[in-house]
Parts: structure tokens; C-alpha cells; sequence
């Protein structure tokens, strides 16, 4: 965001800086800004000649062109010679026309090749943004609420097209008035002085007036992302709002920050909607004071006349200037945020790996490996192994590192220190594609995304015949439910799955896994919400399945952990014990093993 407290002209300064550094991931928007701004340029010039033959066109029609000396000296000479050129009022009346007709052209031309820009650019950033999502590390988007990248994805990346645009038209603008400015001069040096200076003081006052927009575009910004947060969190927070009745205190916080974010953005329009009139009110000062200093400069009244008409003419665009100047102050903060989400610098990036995933291991060997979440110890100095094709158990309380164990193993964090090592080597340098092609996770947080079961189960490969699709489903006991369903697994589960029962959920999240068929299967609490005899049976189908293959079981049932061939028993971070379930859980008793920390 644009730091708090940026003067206006400091935000205007920072978002073209960011506005360049964005333009490099569109080339073509880079290489199209001088092609924009000459098609600005020749369209103000057609504009401004078109001004200066109507003057003619009005000071032939009354006869005044018989004494060029009657008007300024410079532009009378170039007036009459203008005529001569073209021959007559009828000619001039056409190059009048043309130069409209020019300008025109060229108008639409530009709007064409800048609204086409801006959709690309607008396109460009937020695929951009959308990848860098997907590719950064999976801390990052962790540690950022969901609100913020949403509002960055989807809002945010729609200000760089408008700010481009502002950019460009705003060179357009400075041409356009250096255009008329060299014209003015010609006519009277004084009086265009005098309307230079004039306009420089306009422009400070509007500035000044301007100031707080920066201030307010970053709390526009501020108060939609919490809105966001709010609009997010009755969606996906919609049960247990229900299941609490908080839906009318949810309702009044949403009312709360929807009225506020409506607060600042009035406020912000409201200056907005000031400066056009205080800008024509500006100009149109200038104007009569120009009419009245002209006497006392004796300047005559033609050239008066002349340049008041140039001035008005030019008034439109001193005003878009101001307001795209206004635009990029306002942007400020949205650029900031996208560029910051597009900056590789303060991010950290998968290890891709280089090394082929080894087919002579015999076992996953955790070393001495440490993690925490933001500073929050959650392994400590941890070792144990895995022995390849064998069910390991890893057991303890809840909080002791279970899960974390899972997410290193799925390498969605890296260890702050020790190693995970597979035969010889670090999981960390196995080509990340060919790791996680062998490792498939069936889990009780269970990751279903919305849509079907179908599309579910297929991200675990989207290529599966319907027949290895069927196979995943019986195994998984799906089959039946999916067979009472109107679209059977096309049947839209709803968000999360939420139209699923929990148990029906894991059994989604297990059928996934099975068709991956991977080397080494994780089941983390993947049956706590089945029933005991149908976790038993899909128990023996995984059994049957993967005998021979490496599968770690994290579980708090002590009857499933009996029978596997090593345990691990885990305790606030660290390991207690590891060896042969009898060895471990001797000193264990009861059904439950959530106590056993
Ligand atoms: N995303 C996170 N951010 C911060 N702390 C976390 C995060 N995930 C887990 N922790 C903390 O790390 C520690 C280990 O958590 P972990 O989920 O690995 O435990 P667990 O043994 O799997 O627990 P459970 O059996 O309840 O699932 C806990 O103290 C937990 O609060």
C-alpha cells in the first residue's frame, strides 16, 4: 500500500513507479505506450489547427483577414496565408471538416487499441497473480488472510489496466496543453504568461485540495477487504453461524463495515466530485482574468477574443489532467498491493528438486528435523523412520505434531532444520512432481473442493478410465451411496462437500487417494467418522490393495493400531518411542489412545 501519510504527489509518483515495474509482465502494453500517446499527440494537433482555421474561418467571414495587423501580428500573417493556401472560405469550411473528421478517427483508434490493452493487461496481471497463488510457498498463502488475495485477484488487478490508461492519457494531456501553449504564445507571450502562471496556481490549490485522496483510497481499499473477510466468513462460516444464532449479530458486523466502507468511499467521491468543478471554476477565473488584463495589457481585442477561444478549448483538457492525476493517487495503494503480490522478493518458492525419485530406499528417515509455525515450536528435534512397505501407526495427543509430520512429508513446508531423508538423499531435491506423484493423502480435514464427486476424485488423476474410477469407488464403499444419487458421483456436493455427511467425506477424500494408487499411502484419521464396521471393511480392501507398499496411519484407535507393523508415539513435538506395537503401547491401555501423550 501507498505508505500512510503520502502526499498526493508522492502516491502519484509511487503508483507510476509501480505501474512501470507491472508493465513488464505486458510487454506489449510497454512497447504500445508511445504508439498511444502519438495517436494523443496527432490528435490534439488536428484539434488544435482545426480551433485556429475556425478562428480564421470567423475572422474571413467578417472581413478582418484584409488587415492582418488588426489581429496578433504573427497569427494574422499565418492566417492569411493559411487562406491563400487553401484557396478560399469554401476550402477552409472542408479542411475544418477534415481535421474533425481526423481527429475522430484517431479518437476511436486510440480507444480501440487501449481498450483492447487494458482487457490484455487486466487479463495478464490477474493470471499472474492466480499462478503466483499456486507457485509461491504454501506458508505465504497461509500467513495471508483470504479476503486480501481475493481482493487482490479479482479487484485489484483491474486497476492496472485503469491506471495504464490514466498514465497514457495523461501524456496525451501534457501534449495537448504544450500544443495550445505554443499556439497562445504566438498570439500574445504576455497574456499566455500570465495564464501559465495562473494555471500553475490552480494546479497547487487542486493538489492541495486533493491530498487527503491517497489517504482515502487506502481505506477504501482497507474497508472492502474487511467487508470481503465478513462476506467470506458468513459463507463459509454459515453452519455454525446458524447452529449458534448469530446470524443477526453476523448481519450487524456486516452492517457495521458495509456502512463504513460506504463512509469512506463517499468521502472520497465527494472530493473526487469536487475537484471538476473546482477546476472549471479554476479555468473559467483565469479566463476572465485574462479578458480583463487584456486591456490593461493592450492587447488587442481579436487576439483577446482568440485566445480566450483557445483557452476554453483547452479547459477539458487541463481538467483531465487533473482528474487522471487524481486517478493515479487514488490507485496508488491497489498497485501497491499487486505489485508486492507479483514481486518474488520476501517470498519463498517449492525446491523443485533435480534428483529422480529412487526405487532402492528402504525407509523414510525423519532426522533430527525441527519445525514451527511463526515462531511456534511445533517439532522438536524429531527422528524416526518409516520402513518401506510396511503400515506404520503414528500415534499421540492431539496438538503433538501428527499432522505437521504429514504436511513436511507432502513438502507444503521444509523443516528449519534436520533432514527427511529416503535412501541416501533429501526429499527436498526429488523432482517435486515425481515425489508427489508416490505419495497420495486421505485426511480428516478432508480438502474437497466445490463440485462433484467425480471432479473430486479425479484430481488425484484426471486422466482415469471410468473403470479405474469404479474400482476407487467400491473400494472406498462408495459405491452405493453414489448409486442413490439423481447424478450419481456428476452430483454437485456443494461447497467443501457440505451436501455430504462427514463419513461420506472421508470416503470421497480415500476413493481420491486409491486412484492415485501411490507408493505410499497416508491416512491421517482418514476413517474417524466411519462407522466401526465399515471402516473395518475398507480397512481390509486398503490392506489387500497396498500390501507391499509404505502406508502411515495416524490414528487415536487403539484397535487400529495394534495390528500394524511399527509404531510411533509422539508427544508435544518430539518422540517418546518408536519400535513394534506391543513394545510401544505396553504401556498404554484402553480403546482410545488420545490420552497417550
Ligand atoms: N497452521 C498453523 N499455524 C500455527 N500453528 C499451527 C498450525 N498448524 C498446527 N499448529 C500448531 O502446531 C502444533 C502441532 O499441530 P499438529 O496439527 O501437527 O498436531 P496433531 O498432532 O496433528 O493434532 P491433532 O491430533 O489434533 O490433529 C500444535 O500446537 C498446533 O497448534
Amino acid at each position: 500500500m501507498a505508505e500512510a501519510g503520502e502526499t498526493g504527489r508522492g502516491a502519484r509518483i509511487a503508483a507510476l513507479r509501480d505501474l512501470r515495474v507491472l508493465l513488464d509482465i505486458v510487454p506489449a502494453a510497454k512497447r504500445a505506450a508511445p504508439l498511444l500517446v502519438g495517436l494523443g499527440v496527432i490528435a490534439s494537433l488536428a484539434e488544435t489547427a482545426g480551433i485556429s482555421l475556425i478562428i480564421i474561418f470567423l475572422y474571413a467571414a467578417l472581413g478582418q483577414l484584409d488587415d492582418p495587423g488588426a489581429i496578433a501580428r504573427d497569427f494574422g500573417h499565418a492566417a492569411t496565408s493559411v487562406l491563400q493556401t487553401l484557396g478560399g472560405p469554401a476550402q477552409l469550411a472542408a479542411a475544418i471538416f477534415g481535421l474533425i473528421v481526423l481527429r475522430g478517427i484517431i479518437g476511436y483508434i486510440y480507444s480501440r487499441i487501449s481498450l483492447s490493452l487494458g482487457a490484455r493487461i487486466s487479463e495478464i496481471a490477474r493470471n499472474f497473480i492466480h499462478g503466483r497463488y499456486l507457485d509461491v510457498s504454501y506458508d505465504f498463502v497461509r500467513r495471508h488472510k483470504q479476503a486480501e488475495l481475493m481482493e487482490i485477484l479479482g479487484t485489484d488487478s483491474w486497476t492496472v489496466a485503469t491506471a495504464y490508461n490514466a498514465f497514457t492519457r495523461l501524456i496525451i494531456n501534457v501534449c495537448a496543453i504544450a500544443v495550445f501553449a505554443v499556439v497562445l504564445l504566438l498570439l500574445s507571450w504576455k497574456i499566455t504568461l500570465i495564464a501559465i502562471l495562473c494555471a500553475g496556481l490552480v494546479s497547487l490549490f487542486l493538489a492541495r485540495l486533493s491530498r487527503p485522496v491517497t489517504q482515502l483510497g487506502a481505506s477504501v481499499k482497507a474497508e472492502h477487504q474487511s467487508m470481503g473477510g465478513l462476506m467470506l466468513m458468513t459463507l463459509q462460516g454459515m453452519r455454525a453461524i446458524r447452529a449458534y444464532g448469530r446470524e443477526r449479530a453476523q448481519h450487524a458486523t456486516f452492517l457495521k463495515s458495509s456502512a463504513s466502507a460506504r463512509h469512506s468511499l463517499t468521502r472520497m467521491e465527494r472530493l473526487s466530485a469536487a475537484i471538476n468543478p473546482a477546476t472549471e471554476i479554476g479555468y473559467l477565473a483565469i479566463i476572465c482574468l485574462i479578458v480583463g488584463g487584456a486591456g490593461v495589457l493592450e492587447v488587442d481585442f481579436h487576439a483577446t477574443l482568440t485566445i480566450v477561444a483557445l483557452l476554453y478549448r483547452l479547459r477539458p483538457h487541463l481538467q483531465e489532467f487533473e482528474s487522471n492525476s487524481l486517478f493515479l493517487a487514488q490507485s496508488a495503494p491497489q498497485l501497491r498491493a499487486v505489485r508486492n503480490m507479483i514481486d518474488p522478493e520476501g517470498k519463498t518458492f517449492p525446491e523443485p528438486g533435480t534428483l529422480a525419485m529412487p526405487d532402492d530406499y528402504e525407509r523414510i528417515a525423519f532426522r533430527n528435523v525441527a519445525f514451527a509455525y511463526d515462531g511456534k515450536q511445533a517439532l522438536d528435534d524429531v527422528s524416526f523412520d518409516i520402513p518401506r512397505g510396511q503400515i506404520t501407526a503414528l500415534v499421540g495427543a492431539s496438538g503433538s505434531g501428527k499432522t505437521t509430520i504429514v504436511n513436511l512429508l507432502l513438502r507444503l513446508y521444509t523443516p528449519e532444520s534436520g533432514q527427511i531423508l529416503i535412501g541416501d538423499g533429501d526429499i527436498a531435491n526429488i523432482r517435486r512432481d515425481e515425489w508427489l506423484q508416490t505419495i497420495a493423502v486421505a485426511g480428516q480435514d478432508i480438502d474437497l473442493v466445490e463440485g462433484t464427486v467425480r471432479d473430486n476424485v479425479l484430481m488425484a488423476r484426471p486422466d482415469a478410465d471410468q473403470a479405474a474410477l469404479a474400482d476407487a469407488y467400491r473400494m472406498s464403499g462408495l459405491t452405493d451411496l453414489l448409486a442413490g444419487l439423481e447424478y450419481g458421483d456428476k452430483d454437485w456436493i456443494g461447497q467443501q462437500g457440505l451436501n455430504l455427511s462427514g463419513g461420506e467425506r472421508q470416503r470421497v477424500g480415500i476413493a481420491r487417494a486409491i486412484l492415485r494408487d501411490p507408493g505410499i499411502l497416508i491416512l491421517d484419521e482418514a476413517t474417524s467418522a466411519l462407522d466401526t464396521a465399515l471402516e473395518a471393511r475398507i480397512r481390509k480392501v486398503l490392506e489387500e490393495r497396498f500390501a507391499g507398499r509404505t502406508v502411515l496411519i495416524i490414528t487415536h484407535r487403539l484397535e487400529t493400531v495394534r495390528h500394524v507393523d511399527h509404531v510411533i508415539r509422539m508427544s508435544e513435538g518430539k518422540v517418546l518411542a518408536e519400535g513394534p506395537p506391543a513394545e510401544v503401547l505396553a504401556p498404554l491401555s484402553g480403546p482410545s489412545l488420545a490420552a497417550m501423550g
